[in-house]
């Protein structure tokens, strides 16, 4: 385990795959179940919900803090991501369940995770990568086309690395929570199985819904003011098509909804400018988008996500609500 310039911690940190191999192989010979939550860190309460599912359901818990570059294009954000690290790891040790605490975290650096190398050129020729073809091109992935294949290629790495019994993502990824559970499906992992990769109800400002998010940092105090908007939104969007109304006319009122809180910061004078990316329903199942004339009865009990994303000034937010049989997506 090194040590080296990392802050004081009252949790085990191993930096390299090796040295949390010794702990794993000690804890599969206590026969103790292991818990799994990945992060890029910056640390809030939706992550710290993921964290105390695991300590419920697990003997032993690991949290990666792990700022992925591949799953970042060129123009993105990735030299800006908040990387917070003394306060996550004080956040991480203070949370409990049953008298049971994090015991472990993993972080890596970029040649640990990438030992032959990295580059971002999207078109790369050489390397090893994990896609999941036909899940990641729609709704986050029409926006961020290479995002998907760096988030499976990490997480591939990442569970081959950890091994662990359970793994918990949060729904406000919903995408790539269930992209995910393709490819454990399709690559036969078995750390974790198919049923153990567990996804986690949205944590929420208690104050106006504005799911949490790493990236909320970046708001400022006018941006901020408006970005609840977007879950706003989607909320309109899902009264309309429980009350029978077709995708269209649910994502036309949605967009309205978003278009007058545009104009209304105008009137306000806030200093902020809000871009809508995309709102758009899709099969939970094989992510096809859901025709324009399709109603709740006409889709029948088959789960829909209702999905968007907006630009607030520089930040990109995304927020989903699962409509619909749901029961055996968030478990
Ligand atoms: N509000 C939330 N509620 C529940 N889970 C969440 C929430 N926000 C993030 N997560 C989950 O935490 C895990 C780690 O996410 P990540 O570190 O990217 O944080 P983030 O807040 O989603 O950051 P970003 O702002 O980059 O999207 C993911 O599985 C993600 O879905
Ligand atoms: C799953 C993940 C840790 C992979 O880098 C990241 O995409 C995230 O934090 O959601
Ligand atoms: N929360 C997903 C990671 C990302 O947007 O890069």
């Amino acid at each position: 385990m090194s040590t080296t310039k990392l802050p004081p911690s009252s949790i085990p940190i191993f930096t390299t795959v090796a040295s949390y191999r010794e702990w794993r192989r000690k804890a599969y010979a206590e026969k103790k179940s292991v818990g799994f939550v990945p992060t890029m860190g910056a640390l809030h309460e939706g992550h710290l919900s993921l964290v105390r599912r695991s300590l419920a359901e697990n003997d032993l818990t690991v949290m990666s803090i792990f700022v992925n570059p591949a799953q970042f294009a060129p123009h993105e954000d990735l030299a800006s991501y908040p990387r917070t690290l003394e306060r996550d790891l004080e956040l991480l040790a203070e949370q409990k369940v049953a008298s049971k605490q994090p015991s472990a975290v993993f972080l890596p650096n970029v040649h640990e995770m990438y030992p032959s190398g990295i580059n971002q050129d999207v078109n790369q020729q050489r390397g090893t990568f994990v896609e999941v073809k036909g899940y990641g091109e729609q709704m986050e992935g029409k926006s961020r086309p290479t995002f998907f294949r760096g988030v499976a290629t990490v997480v591939t790495k990442l569970f081959n690395a950890i091994e662990p019994t359970n793994a918990y993502f949060g729904q406000k990824d919903i995408q790539q929570a269930l992209l995910l559970r393709h490819m454990v499906t399709d690559l036969l992992l078995s750390h974790p199985s198919p049923n153990n990769l567990h996804i986690v109800p949205t944590i929420r400002d208690t104050s106006d819904d504005l799911a949490l998010s790493s990236r909320n940092a970046y708001l400022s105090p006018a941006g901020r003011k408006v970005a609840p908007i977007l879950y706003a939104s989607l909320r309109t969007a899902e009264g309309c098509w429980a009350a029978g109304g077709s995708k269209l006319d649910c994502i036309n009122a949605a967009t309205k909804i978003i278009q007058r809180r545009i104009e209304q910061a105008n009137e306000e004078g806030l200093d902020v400018e809000m871009k809508l990316d995309y709102l758009e329903m899709n099969d939970a199942g094989d992510f096809e988008v859901i025709e324009g004339d399709v109603t709740r009865s006409s889709k029948g009990d088959a789960a829909v996500i209702l999905s968007g994303a907006l630009w607030v000034d520089q930040t990109r937010l995304i927020d989903n609500i699962l409509l619909g049989s749901v029961g055996r997506i968030v478990r």
